[in-house]
């Protein structure tokens, strides 16, 4: 009896598993728990009888001096923890590395999708797991120094061809922060681990099993071979997993209301639904979304990746459009092209939500009257999750805007709130319809009118710090948001401020617009609490994220970058690090 093995644990495998699951601990949801169970009992009953054999036909051994002593079919139990703590691990770090994916834009719709090009990756993938397979099959029959090679091969090679064959184009398509180190960082880890066990005699090889070759001084090929493989396996599962959930997730053509742990059958169907099904213009529509939001707003993005797929899906889609209804109307050369815009718009919703009106009534109408690039963020809004007045009351806010063309617009702090109420307060109501659309609540109607209310008060907070952000950038398109009473106070006109925006006097109307956001942010934050717990978290590093701007802004010195005071990208990340550990 002895605690060698044991000890690498304690040193080793355990340490890394807790600080990991500290790292992940505010975004661990079922789902996760779900999958990283689903897959170490697969490893755990695939490991078993092949390791039972190797150790049963000594082609690995253990003495008694380094293992505590129980057995389960010969296997040390230190050996059998080993299955579950690697799994768990490398999942963990999966699931860590690609949060900030929104994965299911890595899905390929329409019959080209599994032809062409895709079919021979598949075919090419294929080929060599089989013929890997073979070559480690002669080497077992062989019973020489490929022995053990052939024997990890030809158990890890059927998984392997099984999972590549389902999750190819995920597998491929995927940025390598998904794919590749996942399985690299913990491989070369192991890879030490193996040379430290393996020099102590922890763990042991048959000379004549195996070919005597190593990796660097100490680290048998073959060692090196199986924790590669291993952990390729977890990884390619968790992929296979994810891929599977995509499909689920996003066509509810295919899948109208998916369970939240999807049984394995149910992940099957859905891994076996063949391309040529997928909703491909949903697919563009969601590609288009995290393409703009990545691009305009750096403070969503990364709030994006903390919410639930589904919620996420719909955050992105209802971004989409407002992002592109917002940008025809700023980038329209005339007020009248901008007026003509938002009459479109408004056309669009009158299609969308007429009794009568056909889904081919209103992709026609988006098709002749909307650019190209705009159409997809228009037909693929949830606008059957939606009620039409705060869509309607948005476009109300960008008409506001176009009266800058003729006089000052914000006149008084009531002018102020009602344009912010109209542009974000409406923004931030969709943002929790959607919410209560997933995750049906119980609570009062009063209660809920009460959650509105102040999400109302959060989107206003939000357009303040906006607007104290932009003075420079908005008075170079002709927009002054500060009241006119306001900049009277400090003696200035409104087209002094156009014309020098930078003026001393402005700090000062800056910080009284922060101020002002801040006391509604104080107000409203509360709420957050009462929203379902599945979107509470997120939706706080969300609105923290963007007030990040405002402290960034009431700090000396911030950093400006194309006219906007800017968060470095590491605060945005503490910030949000810190608010989901709150
Ligand atoms: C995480 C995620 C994907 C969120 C998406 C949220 C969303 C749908 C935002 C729409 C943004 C947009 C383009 C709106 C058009 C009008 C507009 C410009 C509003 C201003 C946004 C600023 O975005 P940005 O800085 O990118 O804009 P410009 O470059 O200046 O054009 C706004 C400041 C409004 C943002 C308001 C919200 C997101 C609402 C926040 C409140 C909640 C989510 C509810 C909180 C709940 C409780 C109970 C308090």
């Amino acid at each position: 009896m002895g605690f060698d093995y044991a000890l690498v644990h304690l040193k080793y495998t355990i340490p890394p598993a807790a600080l990991l699951t500290l790292l992940y601990r505010p975004l661990f949801t079922k789902l996760d728990v779900y999958k990283i169970a689903f897959l170490v009992a697969i490893a755990v009953v695939a490991t078993i009888p092949w390791d039972s054999y190797l150790i049963r036909t000594r082609i690995w051994s253990y003495p008694s001096y380094v293992i505590v002593g129980p057995t389960l079919l010969e296997i040390p139990l230190e050996e059998v923890f080993f299955f579950v703590v690697q799994t768990y691990n490398t999942s963990l770090l999966y699931l860590i590395l690609s949060k900030p994916t929104f994965q299911p834009v890595y899905l390929h719709a329409g019959p080209d999708a599994s032809r062409g090009q895709w079919r021979t990756k598949r075919l090419a993938g294929q080929t060599l797991l089989l013929v890997a397979i073979a070559w480690g099959w002669r080497c077992i029959k062989e019973e020489g120094p490929g022995t053990y090679a052939g024997l990890i091969i030809v158990w890890a090679g059927p998984f392997l061809l099984l999972l590549w064959s389902l999750a190819y184009q995920f597998i491929l398509g995927l940025p390598w922060t998904n794919t590749v180190v996942p399985i690299m960082l913990p491989t070369l880890y192991l890879w030490v681990v193996d040379t430290l066990a393996l020099r102590r005699g922890t763990w042991v090889i048959t000379a004549g099993t195996k070919y005597g070759v190593h990796l660097w001084d100490g680290l048998e090929i073959e060692e090196a071979l199986f924790f590669f493989i291993t952990n390729t396996l977890i990884v390619f599962g968790q992929l296979a997993f994810d891929n599977a959930l995509a499909v689920l997730y996003t066509f509810p053509h295919l899948f109208a209301t998916p369970p939240r742990l999807p049984s394995p059958a149910l992940l099957m169907r859905a891994l076996l639904t063949p391309c040529s099904k997928y909703d491909g213009a949903r697919l563009t529509g969601l590609k288009e979304a995290v393409h703009r939001l990545k691009r305009k707003s750096r403070s969503f993005y990364l709030a994006s990746s903390t919410f639930p797929a589904l919620l996420r899906a719909d955050l992105l889609l209802l971004y989409s459009f407002c992002r592109v209804a917002d940008d025809l109307v700023d980038n329209a050369s005339t007020a009248r092209e901008a007026q003509e815009w938002i009459t479109k718009l408004h056309k669009f919703l009158d299609n969308v939500y007429s009794d009568t009106g056909s889904s081919l009534v209103v992709s026609e109408h988006v098709r002749s009257h909307f650019p190209a690039d705009t159409q997809s963020a228009l037909l693929q809004l949830p606008a059957a999750k939606l009620s039409p007045q705060p869509l309607r009351d948005l476009l109300h806010g960008f008409e506001m805007d176009l009266a800058f063309n003729t006089a000052p617009l914000i006149e008084t702090d009531e002018d102020l709130r009602l344009y912010s109420e109209r542009v974000a307060g409406t923004v931030a109501q969709m943002c929790i319809q959607l919410i209560f659309q997933l995750y049906p609540t119980n609570l009062p109607t009063e209660e809920q009118r009460k959650i509105v209310a102040a999400g109302n008060h959060m989107g206003v907070a939000l357009q303040y710090i906006n607007i104290a952000r932009d003075i420079c950038v908005d008075a170079q398109i002709g927009r002054v948001y500060l009241p006119l009473t306001w900049l009277s106070e400090v003696g200035l006109s409104y087209d002094a401020v156009l014309k020098h925006p930078d003026h001393v006097q402005i700090e000062s109307l800056r910080m009284r617009l922060l101020d002002k956001a801040f006391s509604l942010y104080e107000k409203a934050t509360g709420a957050i609490q009462k929203l379902p717990s599945e979107a509470r978290g997120p939706i706080r590093v969300a609105v923290e994220s963007y007030m990040e701007i405002g402290r960034t802004l009431r700090e000396d010195g911030y950093v400006v970058k194309a006219g906007r005071a800017t968060v470095p990208r590491w605060r945005r990340v503490m910030v949000a690090w810190r608010t989901l550990n709150k």
